[in-house]
C-alpha cells in the first residue's frame, strides 16, 4: 500500500508560455515564483509551486503526489513494478526541475503520467497573490480515464485512497485525508487532466471571482453552483490550451472515516453535480454528465 500524504503539483506543457503564465497570474491570481526561458512555476500556498508550465507541446505532462520519505518511495516503486507498471526514477536534474528531492514516475493504467515525490520544497513566505481571488490553497486535482471503475480499483488497491462519493460510473471522488476529496477521476475519452481546483476563503470570493471572470471575457464552464458531494460552492472556468480551473469554497471534511457512508449520485439527474441546477457550458474536452447536456 502506497501512502500518499498530499497532492503535489500539476506539470503542464504549453505552446505559448507567455499566455499560459499571464492567465495563471492575472486571471487565476497565482504567484509567479520563478520564470526562465522555458519554465514557469506558480504557487497558491506554501508549496514551492502547485503548477508548472514547460514550453513545448501543450497538454498535461504529469500530476504529482507527495510521499513521506525515500523508503516509502522505494516501496512504492517495488509495488508498482510488481503490479506490472513501468516505473522510472527521476535523475538529479529532473528532481531539481520539480523542486523535489527525489521522485519516480509511472503511467496509470489509462496513460495518465503520475509522479510520486519526496520533499517538495516548502516556501514559508506568505504567498504574494497577483490578484485578490481569495485563494487559500491548491485543493484537488481531477484526472480523466475512460473507465472510472477501473481507475477506482487501481487507486484504492495500491494507494491509501478511499472513495467518498460516486457520480454514477462517470465520476469518483477520492480522499486520503479528512478532506472529502483531493483527487478525483472523471470519465474521459482518454487520459488527461479534467481540472485543477483552488480553494478560496469565502463564498464571496467565489461570487466576486465570477464577476471578475465575466468582466474579463473569460469562458465560464459551469457555476456558480454547489456540489452536492462535497457541499462546496464552485465555479469552473477555462484557461489557455483547454486547461480547466475550479475555484471552490466549503469542501466537507470527513472526520469520522469509519462512519462515512459512500453515496452514489445519479448522473442523469439535473442536480448531479450542481444542486442549484445552474447552467453549464462545458465543451467536448470536459466530462459531460448526461443530465447536464447544455440547458
Ligand atoms: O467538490 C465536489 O464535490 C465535486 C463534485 C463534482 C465535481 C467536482 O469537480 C467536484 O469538485
Ligand atoms: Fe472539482
Amino acid at each position: 500500500m502506497i501512502t500518499i500524504q498530499d497532492i503535489g503539483y500539476v506539470r503542464s506543457g504549453t505552446a505559448d508560455l507567455a499566455t499560459a503564465v499571464g492567465f495563471a497570474v492575472d486571471v487565476v491570481g497565482l504567484e509567479l515564483v520563478e520564470r526562465t526561458a522555458d519554465r514557469a512555476y506558480l504557487r497558491a500556498d506554501n508549496r514551492h509551486h502547485c503548477l508548472s508550465f514547460v514550453a513545448g507541446e501543450s497538454g498535461v505532462l504529469a500530476s504529482a503526489f507527495v510521499l513521506a520519505d525515500e523508503d516509502r518511495l522505494a516501496d512504492a516503486e517495488t509495488e508498482l513494478e510488481q503490479a506490472g507498471l513501468t516505473v522510472t526514477r527521476g535523475d538529479k536534474a529532473a528532481a531539481a526541475d520539480r523542486h523535489v528531492r527525489e521522485f519516480i514516475a509511472f503511467e496509470d493504467p489509462f496513460g495518465n503520467v503520475v509522479e510520486l515525490v519526496v520533499d517538495q520544497k516548502e516556501v514559508p513566505t506568505p504567498v504574494n497573490f497577483a490578484r485578490a481571488a481569495g485563494i487559500t490553497e491548491f485543493g484537488h486535482l481531477c484526472l480523466d480515464a475512460p473507465d472510472v471503475r477501473a481507475a477506482y480499483r487501481f487507486w484504492t488497491r495500491h494507494f491509501n485512497m478511499k472513495v467518498s462519493d460516486w457520480i454514477g460510473d462517470v465520476a469518483c471522488l477520492l480522499r486520503f485525508d479528512p478532506v472529502h476529496h483531493k483527487m478525483a477521476v472523471f470519465q474521459g475519452a482518454g487520459p488527461g487532466l479534467c481540472h485543477m481546483n483552488f480553494q478560496v476563503a469565502t463564498i464571496d470570493d467565489v461570487m466576486r471571482n465570477w464577476n471578475f471572470l465575466r468582466d474579463n471575457g473569460i469562458e465560464i464552464e459551469q457555476g456558480p453552483g454547489r456540489h452536492p458531494q462535497s457541499g462546496a460552492v464552485f465555479l469552473y472556468f477555462k484557461g489557455p490550451e483547454g486547461l480547466t480551473y475550479e475555484y471552490s469554497y466549503g469542501v466537507r471534511r470527513i472526520e469520522d472515516d469509519a462512519a462515512w457512508r459512500v453515496r452514489y449520485f445519479d448522473p442523469a439527474e439535473p442536480d448531479a453535480i450542481d444542486m442549484w441546477r445552474g447552467p453549464t457550458n462545458r465543451c467536448a474536452s470536459q466530462p459531460q454528465l448526461p443530465g447536464l447536456a447544455a440547458r
